[in-house]
């Protein structure tokens, strides 16, 4: 479904070039769920804004669904830290805003609408404003937002970092069930190692700037997940102890696979 061979970015400034990302390989499999996860300014977002289309790679392929992406694809949705709602409509509006944007008929997408608001249990706000949602609120608009036009491919990025950590913890347990349902591949940037193991399919670990594959770690653990007390809390609490001392040493661990998907 997403495929990087040999992805480099480098940005052009006035104090010199920055190499943000370096030979980059990845493979994420159809219905996938990927988090990727390193230091601060290690070529995260970068990585992301590559898939999106909304940045072209300086060298390397960039593929969605075998094709090459040149630009933002209808089929792939792309969620920030932010919700980023327009402050002057309703949540109803909000949602069917890529509607007016792709030039789709909103009548018929208003049922699909609601029904995602039902979802995320705010079918009950649509004809409230943005200022009137708290902000764990705001963000399920926005994943609505992101739901309304069907996406093969889900990109998020850090999309709950702003919020609290019940509400982060509800919102991953939702993000979990949207995924099984809707079954799109999906790429989570995230700072949480907790979130990423408790999501993921896999996390890719990237080392510091430039951005390159450090190890990739495999979550072999039934869904649906949660933090609480389970049968496989150990197996996830193994996965994050792995990670972090991955990050904390930012050394490679041997024996790990790369990150090209093992279908
Ligand atoms: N448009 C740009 N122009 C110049 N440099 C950029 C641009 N976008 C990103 N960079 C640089 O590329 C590097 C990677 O940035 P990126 O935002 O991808 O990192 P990140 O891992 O998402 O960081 P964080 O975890 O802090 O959000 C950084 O050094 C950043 O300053």
């Amino acid at each position: 479904m997403i495929l990087l061979r040999e992805v480099s970015q480098v940005f052009g400034g006035r104090r010199g070039a920055v190499e943000a990302l370096r030979g980059l390989d990845l493979h994420v499999a159809d219905g996938e769920f990927i988090a990727v996860v390193g230091r601060s300014g290690c070529g995260k977002s970068t990585l992301l804004r590559l898939i999106a289309g909304l940045l072209t790679a300086t060298s390397g392929e960039v593929r969605v669904g075998g094709e090459p992406v040149v630009k933002p694809r209808r089929d792939v949705a792309i969620m920030f830290q932010r919700p980023a709602l327009l402050p002057w409509r309703s949540v109803l509006d909000n949602v069917l805003l890529p509607v007016e944007i792709f030039g789709w008929p909103r009548q018929e997408h208003r049922a699909h609408a609601h029904r995602l608001l039902e979802m995320v249990g705010l079918e009950s706000f649509h004809r409230r404003l943005p200022h009137e949602l708290s902000g764990g609120m705001q963000q399920r608009v926005a994943l609505c937002r992101a739901l309304i036009q069907r996406p093969r491919v889900l990109l998020m990025d850090e999309p709950f970092s702003a919020l609290d950590a019940l509400t982060r913890e509800e919102l991953s347990v939702e993000l979990q069930q949207i995924h099984m349902e809707h079954a799109a591949t999906v790429v989570l940037v995230t700072h949480s190692i907790e979130e990423a193991v408790l999501l993921a399919d896999r996390v890719v670990v990237l080392t510091p700037r430039p951005g390159r594959i450090l190890t990739v770690v495999n979550v072999d653990v039934p869904r649906p997940r949660t933090l609480g007390r389970h049968a496989w809390a150990a197996d996830l609490a193994r996965c994050s102890a792995e990670l972090h001392d991955v990050l904390g040493a930012r050394r490679a661990v041997p024996g790990r696979q790369d990150a090209t998907s093992a279908e």
